[in-house]
């Protein structure tokens, strides 16, 4: 009997008792986690690797590796069944590896997977990061292994090690189970620093194997990059990397662009959610079924060609993530890859289409099904009439430990297995008329599929590298092929009814799409004169026209504004039909703000700064070392003088509004702007949204300038005082990276000053917003998981 499987049936009568209350227990319990989770924001990300909530609840204390894959956990569980007859069967029929390493392969897919993550190379704390896992915590964990230290005497500590195929140092696996994470201080640390460089957007967590498909796409900054099927968006979050690797060095704005699709409305939300961090004006986020993602045409009818790499990371029936989704076990059957093979047939073949002659594609499913696998590559191959090309990329990533693609594998559908094609058209009666409809013939290995070179692509299996399983194949366009114009341009794409419905995600091309408007220019003057004006946005050759769009209705004050690149924007317009159902675009910079004394309607996003920074000339302030630490520490600093336009006119009895505040002796009490020459500065920056800069000298000591810019914090100036705008996990993060001996303490603070209520009001705006992401960011989670 296999591990679990036992337990399963004892705890099966226990989990009876209660009956009928159980459903409810159960909803309360999820009620209970997710608002603790809520509160604690982003932590919960590791939190659940540690505690995998429901999961956890299920995994066989005994048979089960815990979460960082120590060999002991106390889990109080109740497992799930790990075994399933009919994938036995299935695999060992298809040959995806020898018969005296099956047992190896079960053992690893019924082990909880260890946890893995990537350091954002072009996040700004990228090498401190990599710098205090090599220097301070490896070392750290391996002087504790040298002692022989434990949690309880029984498991061994493993080291923490980078993944060897991962270029420059920046993917990472963690082998510590819940219990020494609880028990080992420098443990406890770690999972602390871990979470706050998570909420931080400094890394991410990902499945390794999920990792590999955008390296063998060959990202460059000029590319333009279509990701058919890309949310909740970690290949996305890569790609957008990749393309920004140079910007990262130079701060300018890259040629490249990625257009992430996904034919699930909510999901292109969580899309636009999960790559908020990047800030990239070079991304549009699209709905479309993959397979038909519209071919763009000009007035003139003439095709845009968009794009030189394209990703098809396509639905699957997932079976690589049984360690990650253990209920698959019970869910399994072979109809499921069946089922999916022609859809992704379909978004491959449209992909090819769309694809630039010499260009790059990527097909990847997380599913170790050839059905899913070599059976569509070698259809593709057949479709493409020598027009594509599978590369051999076996000298890429030298130290991934992959296998190679079959060349013959075996078909069964739900009632059995079929040898070939002619089999099953030889089947007669309703039965055999059903089996043909639900089994393409391409499903089948033949003579054409045995010529094609199937073992370039490459097969990713759980137990070579203790990872989940994986397929990826690469192909080069050489030319157009024959069939391309008549049999592979799909239909036109449905267009979705218009309708009033709200829809939460934004939306469409040209016409109203579910109530959302189309993406438009911003090209109101009195906006336009607003922002050039407040923010000094006047470098040369930028046309605030070109860059910034909205999706408002012309004729009314735009909600927000975002900030969309050359080459985003060129694609906009050639899309002159809006075949294109644009759900999100660009970077968000700007948000309508109601408080009337300031000058601007707008103030810019958290989100928005990095993008927006290079074109600002005013509203910057540059505080000492001191003040800057004082800022990131209290959130706050007195300015003892008003802001420009609200001093006392000369003469004038009564001082203005702000500038009574020096009466009140506990503000005097709180930490202030002290020096003259910041006190000078800020004589220019008027009240509303402000950015608090790093000095030249002070960023480069401590190495905090990046994209050419001092590090950069967003505040509000009100009448009284200097808040900051970023919210606390990210401030106590960057707080982290300054010496120990610069932070200081943080001293208690009244809040009963109407004043700083009044200044507060952008704060509360701001807290509610991070709830919102907080609970956004649950939902992705959760739908990470999923692979459909
Ligand atoms: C394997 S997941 C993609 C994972 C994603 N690439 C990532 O790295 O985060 C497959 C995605 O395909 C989407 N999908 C399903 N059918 C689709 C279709 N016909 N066209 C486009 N996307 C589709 C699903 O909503 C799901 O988000």
């Amino acid at each position: 009997m296999a591990p679990g499987e036992e337990d399963g049936r004892k705890r099966g009568s226990q989990g009876g008792r209660g009956g009928g209350n159980g459903k409810r227990r159960k909803q309360w319990r999820g009620r209970q986690k997710f608002e603790k989770n809520r509160k604690r924001g982003k932590a919960n990300e590791w939190q659940q690797d540690v505690n995998p909530g429901k999961r956890k609840e299920r995994y066989d204390s005994r048979s089960q590796t815990p979460a960082y894959g120590g060999k002991h956990s106390t889990y109080d569980v109740k497992p799930f069944q790990l075994t399933n007859a009919s994938f036995e069967e299935y695999y060992k029929a298809q040959n995806i590896l020898a018969e005296s390493e099956w047992e190896e392969f079960l053992e690893t897919l019924r082990r909880q997977l260890p946890a893995t993550f990537r350091i954002n190379s072009s996040g700004n704390f990228a090498k401190a990061i990599r710098d205090k896992l090599k220097n301070e915590i490896c070392t750290k964990i391996e002087s504790m292994m040298e002692e022989g230290i434990t949690a309880d005497g029984k498991e061994e500590l493993q080291p923490l090690k980078p993944l060897a195929w991962y270029p420059d140092e920046n993917g990472w696996q963690i082998q510590f189970s819940r219990n020494q994470i609880r028990k080992l201080e420098a443990l406890t640390d770690f999972h602390e620093f871990l979470k706050r460089e998570t909420e931080a957007g400094n890394i991410t967590r990902q499945e390794t194997a999920s990792m590999i498909p955008p390296f063998f796409l060959d990202v460059k900054p000029s590319s333009t990059v279509l990701d058919t099927c890309a949310a909740p968006g970690s290949k996305t979050f890569q790609l957008l990397e990749m393309i920004h690797a140079q910007t990262t060095k130079d701060g300018g704005i890259p040629e490249g662009y990625v257009v992430a699709n996904d034919s699930d409305t909510k999901r292109c939300n969580l899309l636009t959610h999960q790559t908020k961090r990047m800030a990239s004006p070079c991304l549009i986020v699209t709905n479309h079924e993959g397979q038909r993602f519209p071919v763009i045409k000009k007035d003139d009818d003439s095709e845009v060609m968009m794009f030189d790499r394209i990703l098809c990371d396509v639905p699957c029936s997932g079976d690589g993530t049984l360690r990650k989704a253990p209920d698959l076990w019970r869910r399994w059957n072979c109809g499921m890859g069946i089922g999916l093979h022609k859809l992704q047939l379909q978004i491959a073949m449209k992909a090819c289409r769309l694809l630039q002659v010499g260009g790059r594609l990527v097909y990847s499913t997380c599913s170790l099904n050839p059905v899913e696998n070599e059976a569509v590559v070698a259809e593709i191959l057949r479709l493409t009439d020598g027009s594509f090309e599978l590369l051999d990329v076996s000298d890429h990533l030298p130290e991934l430990k992959r296998r190679p693609g079959l060349k013959t594998w075996r078909v069964k559908d739900k009632i059995g297995w079929i040898e070939n094609y002619a089999e099953l058209e030889a089947l007669e009666g309703e039965t055999g008329e059903q089996r043909r409809r639900s089994v393409a013939r391409s499903c089948f290995p033949d003579a054409a599929s045995d010529a094609f070179p199937l073992e370039r692509s490459s097969r990713i299996l759980p137990h070579d590298a203790n990872t989940g399983g994986f397929f990826v194949a690469v192909f080069k366009k050489l030319s157009e092929y024959p069939k391309q114009k008549k049999s592979e341009t799909p239909k036109p794409a449905k267009k979705e009814e218009p309708s009033e419905e709200k829809n939460d995600g934004h939306a469409s091309g040209g016409r109203r799409w579910r109530g959302i408007e189309p993406v438009v220019p911003v090209n109101d003057e009195e906006v336009k004169k607003s922002l050039r004006e407040f923010y000094g946005i006047e470098r040369e050759n930028f046309d605030i026209e070109k860059s910034f769009v909205s999706r408002t209705p012309p004729g009314t004050l735009p909600k927000r504004i975002y900030y969309v690149s050359d080459s985003v924007r060129k694609i906009l317009d050639e899309d002159s039909k809006q075949d294109m159902r644009v759900t999100s675009v660009g970077v968000k910079i700007f948000e309508k703000q109601s408080n009337k004394r300031v000058k601007t309607p707008y103030r810019i996003t958290q989100e928005g700064l990095p993008a927006i920074l290079p074109l600002m000339t005013k509203q910057i302030f540059r505080p000492t070392l001191e003040e800057f630490v004082t800022l990131l520490r209290e959130r706050s600093l007195v300015i003892p003088e008003a802001p420009p336009g609200l001093e006392p006119e000369e003469g004038e009895e009564a001082p203005a509004e702000g500038a009574s505040y020096i009466k009140q002796k506990h503000m005097l009490e709180r930490p202030s702007v002290k020096s003259e020459d910041t006190l000078e500065q800020l004589r220019s920056v008027n009240m509303g949204c402000c950015i608090a800069m790093m000095r030249d000298e002070d960023a480069k000591r401590f190495g905090f300038v990046f994209n050419g810019k001092p590090l950069s914090i967003s505040c509000w100036r009100g009448t009284i005082t200097v808040n900051l705008l970023t919210n606390t996990n990210e401030t106590d993060q960057l707080l982290e990276k300054f010496p120990e001996e610069l932070r200081g303490e943080r001293k208690k603070r009244s809040h009963a000053n109407k004043y700083d209520r009044k200044e507060e009001d952008a704060k509360e705006e701001e807290d509610a917003k991070e709830e919102e992401d907080a609970k956004e960011e649950e939902d992705a989670k959760k739908e990470e998981t999923l692979c459909l």
